[in-house]
């Protein structure tokens, strides 16, 4: 039996991410092929058991606290895997999903590549170095409008670099507005320390 292939859909946030990976999930179900889509069940921003995008539309999803929650999911005859926001999960994802393809499934991953703190999400680093192809999505910069948005800006200053949420304390940006906006940030940050 053939090997399947892993697609890793990245990009930030409102690049497209969870409306790509339901694009591949409809091509699955056209073709009456059995999958199974997983969620972080940290990510109730809408729903525990699907998988909304921005635009709203959304697909049933299995609610997992951690990658091992995964494999004893499966019948065994599914032909393809989805999963969506990997940077939640922990690292031993990839040997789940190298698992996944080795025994003959396809596995279809999205989530951020980088935290809004220009940070790189390990586990999404993992699965990209095992892909075969990866999707990197760009949203429209929040700020100067062009379709280079490529980084999450965090518009408020509490909670960590895990921290769910949507346009109340996230925006997409292309490089140059980041460095611009951080600029700011942080002379804004001095003035306030000096009593300013
Ligand atoms: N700045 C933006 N750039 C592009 N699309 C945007 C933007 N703001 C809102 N949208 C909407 O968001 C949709 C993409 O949403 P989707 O949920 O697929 O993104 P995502 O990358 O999965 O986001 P997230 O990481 O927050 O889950 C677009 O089709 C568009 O309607
Ligand atoms: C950019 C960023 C988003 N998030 C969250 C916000 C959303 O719930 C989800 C992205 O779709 O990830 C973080 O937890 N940390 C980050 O650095
Ligand atoms: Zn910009």
């Amino acid at each position: 039996m053939a090997t399947g292939n892993l697609v890793v859909i990245v990009g930030p946030m409102y690049s497209g991410k969870t409306s790509e990976l339901i694009s591949f999930i409809e091509i699955y179900t056209l073709g009456k092929k059995k999958i199974k889509v997983f969620k972080p069940l940290l990510d109730n921003r809408y729903n525990e058991t699907s998988i909304v995008s921005h635009s709203n539309t959304s697909v049933k999803a299995i609610p997992i606290n951690n990658s091992a929650e995964i494999l004893p999911r499966l019948d065994g005859d599914e032909k393809a895997i989805f999963i969506d926001e990997i940077q939640f999960l922990d690292e031993s994802l990839r040997e789940v999903v190298v698992e996944m393809i080795n025994s003959g499934k396809d596995v279809y991953c999205a989530g951020l590549d980088l935290s809004y703190k220009n940070n790189p999400f390990k586990v999404t680093s993992l699965l990209m170095s095992h892909a075969d192809t990866v999707i990197k999505k760009k949203a429209v910069c929040h700020e100067c409008g062009e379709y280079k948005g490529t980084i999450t800006y965090k518009t408020v200053e509490n909670g960590g670099e895990i921290d769910v949420g949507g346009f109340e304390k996230y925006i997409a940006v292309c490089r140059d507005c980041y460095l611009e906006l951080n600029k700011s940030k942080q002379n804004q940050n001095k003035l306030q320390n000096q009593g300013g």
